[in-house]
């Protein structure tokens, strides 16, 4: 069984990407070492993505760190007979030690959504909490990937960006918002529409991660289909632009995307490696700092590579209903840009 599954979890993740001359290469064996901190470690997506980061062969040191919980999930997940080394760090006192030497450092901390909530309502609490573990990344580990799953990441990512430059270690090719859930969501939706495999299904998801900020080029998807209607595109670009929200509705009060965010959250991590060990080819959404648009931060498709983000990747041919989605998510994605950026400048 335990080999099953972690012989699964590597296939999955070495097939998305990695040529197979570079299987050998990055096996567990001869991989470079990185570390991995995740914080907000003890929480929904903290606990699961632990998990999973504990699977992929690509991780040597694994550093779970959140205000509490941590040692009880590093001692589970630590038991589990792979390589990584897992190590629990609890309290602002241990987050020095947590990030030091850090390669990738994942951020899912801060408090979720409840139904009737957006994600910007989330602001309040978030961003505070977001500005003080970008301060301590700034510190402990300045040359770390920093993978944003928190919420608003519209404003989250720009309150990173700002933070950093205070500090004197921004590099934009390193700061990533974590979008790869809406691009998960858009392939399992257009597979199940398109009556296609979902293990072949691409689709770019572009914009922000918010409601209509979050635009899926079907347009684009492939294998491309010709019996979708133009009604069928509309239902599936709403449906992924609500996946959140679906999510938060079933849980009915008890939190939001947490098993599938995790999924995500570990595939986008697993990229962000593969890029720093020099494979070539790494492709992902993801929203960064960005000219591709009058936008300073939006989310495209962007190639990984030793130094973070090798190439911001254009929009390519959009469709007419695309086009008009575009030009009607950039006033609210620049509104939440804005906030984020004016937050860290007032605090
Ligand atoms: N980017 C995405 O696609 C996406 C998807 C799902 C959820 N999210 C967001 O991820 C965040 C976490 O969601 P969750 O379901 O795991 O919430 P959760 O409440 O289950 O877990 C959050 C964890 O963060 C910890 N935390 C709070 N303040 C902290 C701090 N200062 N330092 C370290 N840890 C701290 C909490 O103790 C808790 O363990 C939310 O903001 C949510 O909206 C983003
Ligand atoms: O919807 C949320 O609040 C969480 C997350 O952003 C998601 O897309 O599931």
């Amino acid at each position: 069984m335990r080999s099953f599954v972690v012989r699964s979890v590597e296939f999955a993740l070495r097939r998305r990407g990695a040529a197979s001359s570079n299987r050998r290469l990055f096996s567990s064996d001869s991989a470079p070492e990185r570390k991995v901190a995740i914080l907000g470690a003890a929480g929904g997506i903290g606990q699961p993505l632990a998990l999973l980061m504990k699977l992929n062969p690509l991780v040597s040191d694994l550093a779970l760190y959140d205000i509490a919980g941590t040692p009880g999930v590093a001692a589970d997940v630590g038991h589990i007979n792979t390589r990584a080394q897992v190590a629990g760090y609890a309290g602002e006192e241990q987050l020095g030690k947590a990030l030091e030497g850090s390669d990738v450092v994942i951020i899912p901390a801060g408090v979720p959504r409840k139904p009737g909530m957006t994600r910007d309502d989330l602001f309040n609490i978030n961003a505070g909490i977001v500005k003080s573990l970008c301060t301590a990344i700034a510190k402990y580990c300045p040359s770390a990937v920093v993978n944003m799953i928190s919420n608003p990441v519209n404003s989250t990512v720009p309150i990173a960006s700002e933070v950093f430059k205070r500090a004197g270690t921004y590099d934009e090719k390193k700061l990533f918002g974590v979008t790869t859930l809406d691009v998960v969501r858009a392939k399992t939706f257009y597979a199940g529409k398109a009556k296609v495999s979902v293990a072949d299904v691409n689709v770019p998801v572009v914009g922000g991660h918010a409601g209509i900020t979050i635009l899926p080029l079907f347009s684009q998807a492939t294998p491309a289909s010709n019996d979708l209607s133009t009604e069928d595109i509309k239902a599936l670009t709403k449906r992924t632009q609500d996946g959140g929200t679906e999510v938060v509705e079933a849980k009915a009060g008890k939190g939001s995307a947490t098993l599938s965010m995790a999924y995500a959250g570990a595939i986008f991590a697993d990229a962000c490696l593969k890029g720093l060990n020099g494979v070539p080819d790494i492709v992902e959404c993801s929203f960064v700092q960005s000219s591709i648009t009058e936008l300073p931060f939006f989310a495209s498709k962007v190639r990984l590579g030793k130094n973070g983000v090798e190439e911001v990747l254009g929009l390519g041919p959009l469709s007419d209903y695309e086009k008009e989605g575009l030009e009607n998510l950039k006033p609210e994605l620049k509104a939440s840009i804005e906030k984020g950026i004016r937050f860290a400048k007032d605090n």
